[in-house]
């Protein structure tokens, strides 16, 4: 898959410190990254330097396979879409004239209002908007212009439940249609629903750039079955010498198919009821911590 955008051996040095530290990753197109780190780790530096407000010391910035200089960095913005930091609004305009200031099309306008849902507000000035509904109207100017590449700096900061879900399908939906994402947010949870890419980042270094699919498969695995009578179906699998956990309200299996269907075997042939099952993969937050405290297993 063509990437949108590769970082070679980038560093970023504010005097003497490097904020960034020869970070190389990449993003392929039409993905969803999601961009996680602790407070300081360098996700807003990355981002600026995408958008040409920090330049970098070393190494190479390629947007499309075109290499990004000082020079050509315009270029690349104007296929860009960000919401960084708190986004630059007016507050005597309305929403909607904030669009006409970006010559956005009258369609486009009303599909993004849509998206978003801000219909009910969109024609009263920002001097009245609570602070999601600023963070909305941020959210959709970055992606007014029908940008190849939307950058979002912790865009669910302050949205409600329903604004969280439109964000979610809004990215969703522009991610179907070939529009690469970057997003960073500390609400591990919330990434992990949209991201296709993880990008770990950590005092200004690459930590780990995987697939969301590949992250939740590190780490040990479990199984967690639940039946009528956990107690019961314990003794039976300790009888045939499957190793397992009771838990409150299941039992906890460790590792592979083999055990699964084993396990299940002694159940169903038990005259137990199996009443749940389910599969305990590492999620976002515990390869996070795991990664970022040097290895300690928190799954
Ligand atoms: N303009 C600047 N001048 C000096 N240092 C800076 C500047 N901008 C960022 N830094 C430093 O660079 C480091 C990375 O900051 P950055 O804002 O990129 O982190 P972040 O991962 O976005 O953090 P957070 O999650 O807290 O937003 C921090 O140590 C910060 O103090």
């Amino acid at each position: 898959m063509k990437d949108i955008l590769v970082f070679k051996h980038l560093t970023k040095q504010f005097g003497k410190r490097s904020v960034l530290d020869d970070l190389s990753f990449n993003v392929p197109k039409g993905h969803i990254v999601g961009l996680v780190g602790p407070n300081g780790a360098g996700k807003s530096t990355i981002m600026k330097c995408i958008l040409g407000i920090y330049s970098y010391d070393q190494g190479e910035l390629f947007f499309d396979g075109q290499r990004i200089t000082k020079h050509n960095v315009n270029e690349m913005s104007l296929k860009t879409g960000a919401l960084i930091e708190s986004p630059s609004i007016y507050p005597f305009l309305s929403g909607f004239q904030h669009f006409k200031l970006y010559s956005a099309s009258k369609d486009e306008v009303n599909r993004i209002v849509a998206l978003l849902g801000m219909q009910n507000y969109i024609h009263q000035k920002v001097t009245g908007y609570s602070f999601g509904m600023k963070q909305k109207l941020g959210i959709a100017l970055a992606l007014i212009n029908q940008p190849e590449l939307v950058i979002l700096d912790e865009p669910m900061n302050g949205l409600d439940l329903m604004a969280t879900l439109d964000l979610r399908n809004m990215i969703k939906t522009e991610a179907a249609k070939g529009v690469t994402f970057i997003v960073s947010s500390h609400i591990l949870s919330e990434l992990e629903k949209i991201s296709d890419d993880i990008i770990l980042i950590n005092n200004g270094k690459l930590v780990f750039q995987t697939t969301l699919q590949a992250l939740r498969g590190l780490g040990k695995r479990y199984y967690l079955i639940t039946t009528n009578d956990n107690k019961r179906a314990m003794a039976l699998l300790d009888a045939k010498g499957i190793k397992a956990e009771l838990q409150q309200h299941s039992i906890k299996i460790n590792n592979s198919n083999d055990r699964l269907t084993d396990s299940l075997k002694v159940i169903l042939t038990n005259d137990l009821q199996l009443w749940d099952v389910s599969h305990e993969g590492m999620d976002l937050e515990s390869a996070t911590l795991r990664f970022i405290k040097g290895g300690a297993d928190h799954d």
